[in-house]
């Protein structure tokens, strides 16, 4: 049987950064473009060019090199055409295959928010498109509010729809932007868009979490016609967020209720990083991640001792939906031996890493990896420290260098013209085949010190450390009070534009950087002898 394609659409990158405390940088945002552009989406909405500096500079250049990438704005004001409207032209030049358009479909918001006839906006998202399309560029149509637009005048919201697919919109996506429709709702109004001659096959879903209803509220949709879902990752976005693409995606994929008709572009032998994905973005947002979230939590397949274990032990399928193997999530009571190695070896697999299931260093690097995420490492979001680890574990790493002692100064005081001054200054002693160098350098502030001591003279491997830079730094701190531990992330570039994440923890937060930049320069090195996996260098 033909199954019928879902397109998935990413607004992590837009919708996501209108999220309550969420403000990514541009480094953040390629790193997460890349990420999700590898996993298998279909289209990545990056922002919204012309709105702030990071954005315009994000589309600077495309950063995606399969999915559509995919610019937003606004349908041109009233009163102007589409060629003098500034906001639409900067959207025009923006490099993107895309361009999705928020325009008003509810005609209290047009009279009220926008100030403009009922016709003057239908003719704003007519021209809008018209631009769109003729700039050679895919055209998308959010219409904002369209299922609280189509209980208060159905016959503007089906126009507004039916305007933008006759201009030209690939996709016209129905948003249920302030997140109150239930599913039944989104069931009917989708259907009577159909019957209005805006086929199933280009409209999308656009689904707030208002109700705790944006992943039914999609799903409801799909069951009605609509064949884009738009989404994003760990459901992050405006209020109480967006339609998860964590939650949509496994269920697509492993519930009979939707396998038998659907399909995604996502790879089914990828299903198992999600729960890495959703970690590692998770890590990047530096937040903790939420243990109960469907599929991918600590605690989606986790049970407590007692009636469950005892079942759990005869047959996982007493309490599980889907295996956690599926989804790249562990079994929890068992502490899964069985489950811990499946997902080991398919980790250790992607990184370029052979081990065979019965080999004890294979347990052995199980151990060190739970007994080290007990103390707060977390190698979801590290992915060249754990590359790291598990290659000294099962086989071996070379003693490039040797760091004797590190020494870190933080002194405030007057300079010569009286002015008051904070001076960070690091001392590091260094071996390199029997010979010892000592590096001291001042920096901006105390890890900055070390990091530029440890780089500053490595002997016979500094040049190929110099394309080496350091683009992202992370503090959390793990529990509270005077017990409190430190993890720090570290992300790094070379000038082949590989980018990778390495970890530290301790009580000190120097001591827990320099863990993360030794692991750094190590894996550099490694990936200049071509000694790592693809994936962990990505
Ligand atoms: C439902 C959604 O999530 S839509 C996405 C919302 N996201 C954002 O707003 C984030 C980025 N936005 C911004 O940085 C700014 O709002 C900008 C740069 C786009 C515009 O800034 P400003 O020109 O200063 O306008 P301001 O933000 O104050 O108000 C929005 C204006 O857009 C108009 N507008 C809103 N939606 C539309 C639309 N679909 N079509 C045309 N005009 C619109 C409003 O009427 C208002 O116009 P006014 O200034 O004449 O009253
Ligand atoms: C466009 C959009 O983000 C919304 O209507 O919610």
């Amino acid at each position: 049987m033909t199954r019928e394609r879902i397109h998935l659409f990413d607004t992590t990158l837009r919708d996501g950064q209108q999220t309550p405390g969420i403000d990514f940088s541009v480094e953040d945002k390629i790193a997460i473009a890349t990420m999700l552009d590898d996993f298998g989406m279909d289209y990545v909405e990056g922002g919204y060019p012309g709105a702030n500096p990071t954005d315009t500079e994000f589309f600077s250049e495309k950063r995606t090199k399969t999915a559509r990438f995919v610019a937003f704005g606004m349908t041109k004001r009233a009163g102007v055409s589409a060629s003098n409207d500034p906001g639409l032209t900067s959207l025009l030049q923006a490099e993107s295959d895309a361009i999705c358009l928020v325009a008003k479909s509810w005609d209290f918001h047009v009279r009220v928010a926008l100030g403009c006839s009922n016709d003057e906006n239908l003719e704003s998202i007519k021209a809008s498109v018209e631009a769109v399309v003729a700039g050679g560029k895919e055209a998308l149509i959010d219409c904002e509010h369209f299922f609280d637009g189509y209980k208060a005048n159905p016959a503007y919201a089906l126009a507004c729809a039916k305007t933008a697919y006759d201009a030209g919109a690939r996709w016209v996506v129905l948003c249920d932007t302030n997140g109150g429709t239930q599913p039944p709702e989104i069931r009917d109004i989708v259907a009577a868009v159909i019957a209005h001659g805006v086929p199933g096959a280009n409209l999308g879903i656009h689904a707030h979490n208002d109700t705790g209803q944006a992943v039914a509220n999609s799903l409801a949709a799909v069951e009605a016609g609509v064949r884009q879902i738009q989404g994003t990752l760990n459901g992050i976005g405006e209020r109480c967020g967006n339609a998860n693409l964590i939650t949509l995606i496994p269920t697509l994929a492993l519930k009979e209720a939707y396998t038998s008709r659907f399909e995604t572009a996502i790879d089914p032998d990828r299903l198992q990083e999600l729960t890495q994905l959703s970690h590692s973005f998770d890590e990047l947002l530096n937040r903790s991640p939420d243990h109960q979230m469907p599929y991918v939590g600590a605690s989606a397949f986790a049970t407590k001792a007692g009636i469950h274990a005892s079942a759990l032990l005869k047959d996982p399928r007493t309490y599980e939906h889907v295996t956690p193997e599926s989804v790249g999530n562990l079994r929890k009571v068992m502490v899964s031996d069985q489950g811990g190695k499946a997902n080991f070896i398919n980790a250790l697999k992607r990184r370029g890493i052979a081990v065979s299931r019965d080999d004890p260093k294979l347990d052995k690097l199980i151990s060190i990896v739970k007994e080290r995420e007990a103390t707060g490492y977390a190698y979801e979001g590290a992915d060249a420290s754990f590359f790291i680890l598990a290659q000294r574990t099962l086989s071996s790493v070379p003693d490039f260098f040797h760091v004797e002692s590190f020494r870190v100064m933080v002194e405030r005081r007057f300079d010569a013209n009286g002015n008051l001054k904070t001076v960070s200054e690091a001392v590091v002693k260094v071996w390199i085949d029997g010979q010892a160098t000592m590096s001291v350098v001042e920096g901006h502030g105390p890890v900055n010190a070390l990091d530029l001591a440890l780089r500053k003279d490595l002997g016979k491997y500094q040049s190929e450390i110099e394309d080496l830079e350091l683009v992202d730094y992370k503090v959390r701190i793990l529990n509270g009070g005077s017990e409190a531990i430190t993890r720090v992330l570290i992300e790094s570039v070379d000038g082949s534009g590989a980018r990778w994440w390495t970890v530290g923890v301790s009580d000190n937060i120097i001591d827990a950087s320099f863990q993360a930049l030794m692991d750094s320069i190590v894996f550099k090195l490694l990936k200049n002898r071509d000694q790592v996996g693809l994936a962990a260098a990505e």
